[in-house]
């Protein structure tokens, strides 16, 4: 049973597919304070939330359970993903559930803006009639700077554009391709600065994009721009906008998001040429089923199936190209623990290189469990798909992922060779249409081994005779041999073993067996019974 906390206003019929599922008990609260969602959190396995619940890394040190967490909306801004990625904890969110509501949002602003409505609506209201004092401007072929031509600022366009507007549109994604598709002018932000009548912001709150609009921007706009922000709080430096305001450079302002929320200070909102709501742009009944629908589906989906669709701390991979390396995904954490094991120690290098028809593949979600099989043979259960290359990093162990057209004399071969202290070792795995995963090389040695719970590794001279005794010790200690391959560099030289068992062999038969002459090494090979996408992330 996965256990689900709903801390936001959270859209009631959105969240009927974990209502309804027989797997999933959902305790919602529509405002949880802080000190209560600390003393209840490490009950759950999901966190549902908006935009107002602050989860931070003291939340997650505090939530030993914690799986998923997932963000009924766009904006991660409120979640510490790093802190969760650190700690395996799977950050979802549902880009596409709300994109209409925020476009509405800032098309009302844009027209509310342009003619006044807000503040003639409470004039009127109260009893005046004053039509002189809130004559406004026309959208008509005036120019609108786009920052942010993603999911909410194409849309923008789009509605725009029926406006006669000219649009203008900055992003570092946007081609002039796109942009002649959409019938807009790509531009750069100085360009948007100097030529819009009005500016309206639509990317997320990072580094490169806070205080993106500050008083040098302002400086550089025309005369009586507009701005509007229903993106984030944070981009526009709001004292900047204020003194903008002041100084008649800026003849309006429309803000749905703020630097604080709910805000401190009223004087920017109180100024007469500001018009103002509280964090709506999502706020429609639609929207808000759909974003819920979305992420209860994901949550689904990653728990009952496995399978991750999208996730802000995972790479992005198409259900195509999943379902194609789901084979690739258990030999990759099986080789990995063979590798790890014969290794004895923990790497200070790891290399990856695929080779054959694996270079056309996404491989991301490939290495991440070589990377988790690697890593889990000393760091247990607390590595997951999620947090593999984090852990990696703060372990200090170097990686090298390769890629090459040739096949190796199998359509797709991967080799993962680990490296300590001037040892290495090597495995090498292929993927056989209709004959599943094998182990096709250990080291210099050519094998085909599929891979089982128990094996044997047993280095050894290549005498005559060496398979049967060890067949015989086995067999007296009543363990039954699955298969038996052998390889050898040359006859008479150096030689390997490797076998799979039925049960695990005792220390005291793996001693017996070292004590035949010819017998170099013997190793104990334990390996996860069969990988699956939940118990690496779940
Ligand atoms: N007010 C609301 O209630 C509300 C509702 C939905 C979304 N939002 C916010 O709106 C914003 C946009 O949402 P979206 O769904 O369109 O996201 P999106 O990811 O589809 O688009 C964001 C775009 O910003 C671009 N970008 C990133 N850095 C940039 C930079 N330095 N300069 C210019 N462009 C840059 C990206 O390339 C991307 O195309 C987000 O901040 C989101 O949180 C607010
Ligand atoms: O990023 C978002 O999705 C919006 O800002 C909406 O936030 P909300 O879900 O808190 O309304």
């Amino acid at each position: 049973m996965y256990k689900v906390l709903v801390t936001d206003a959270i859209s009631e019929s959105g969240l009927t597919p974990l209502y309804e599922h027989p797997n999933f008990e959902v305790d919602r609260y529509d405002q949880l304070q802080p000190n209560k969602l600390f003393s209840i959190i490490g009950n759950y396995d999901v966190l549902i939330v908006r935009s107002q619940t602050n989860v931070t890394k003291e939340l997650m040190d505090v939530a030993p359970r914690l799986r998923i967490i997932a963000r009924a909306g766009v904006g991660v801004d409120n979640i510490d993903v790093e802190a969760a990625t650190k700690k395996g904890i799977i950050v979802i969110n549902a880009p596409g559930g709300n994109t209409i509501a925020a476009t509405e949002h800032t098309m009302a602003m844009l027209l509310s803006l342009a003619r006044k409505i807000p503040h003639a609506h409470q004039s009127t209201v109260n009893g005046n009639w004053e039509r002189k004092k809130y004559q406004g401007i026309e959208l008509y072929e005036k120019t609108l700077g786009i920052i942010g031509m993603g999911k909410i600022g194409t849309e923008v366009a789009k509605r725009a554009k029926s406006f006669q507007m000219n649009i203008l549109g900055y992003d570092p994604y946007l081609t002039e391709e796109r942009a002649k598709k959409l019938g807009i002018t790509k531009a750069n932000l100085d360009e948007i600065a100097e030529r819009s009548d009005f500016i309206t912001i639509h990317t997320p709150l990072i580094k490169e994009t806070k205080d993106l609009v500050n008083e040098s921007y302002i400086q550089k706009m025309k005369k009586g721009v507009r701005i509007i922000n229903c993106a984030r709080g944070g981009i526009i430096d709001e004292s900047a906008l204020l003194e903008g305001l002041h100084s008649e450079k800026v003849a309006g302002a429309a803000l749905d998001v703020f630097e604080q929320e709910p805000p401190a200070n009223f004087e920017l909102l109180k100024h007469p040429n500001v018009i103002v709501t509280p964090h709506l742009g999502a706020s429609t009944e639609e929207a808000q089923e759909k974003v819920a629908l979305e992420v209860s589906a994901e949550i689904i989906n990653i728990c009952e199936y496995q399978s991750i669709r999208s996730a802000v701390n995972m790479p992005q991979i198409t259900s195509e190209s999943q379902a194609r390396m789901q084979p690739y995904l258990q030999i990759g954490e099986q080789m990995a623990g063979i590798a790890i094991q014969l290794l004895k120690t923990a790497p200070e290098k790891i290399q990856i290189a695929y080779f054959g028809e694996l270079l056309d593949e996404d491989t991301s979600l490939l290495t991440r469990s070589i990377i988790k099989g690697v890593l889990s043979h000393h760091l247990s259960d607390s590595v997951n798909l999620i947090n593999a290359f984090h852990l990696l990093r703060e372990q200090g162990v170097h990686y090298q992922i390769q890629k090459e057209a040739s096949n190796k004399g199998f359509s797709n071969y991967i080799e993962l060779t680990l490296y300590r202290n001037g040892e290495k070792v090597s495995v090498a795995a292929t993927v056989l249409i209709g004959l599943g995963a094998r182990i096709v090389k250990i080291d210099d040695y050519r094998i085909d081994v599929k891979p089982e719970t128990h094996l044997l590794y047993i280095k050894h001279h290549d005498i005559p005779g060496m398979i049967g005794r060890v067949g015989s010790i086995l067999g007296n200690n009543n363990v039954n041999i699955g298969t038996m391959q052998v390889g050898r560099s040359a006859v008479g030289g150096e030689a390997i073993m490797i076998l799979t068992l039925d049960k695990k062999i005792d220390g005291p038969v793996a001693i017996e067996i070292q004590s035949l002459k010819g017998i170099k090494d013997i190793q104990i090979l334990e390996l996860t019974s069969g990988y699956t996408l939940e118990e690496a992330t779940l």
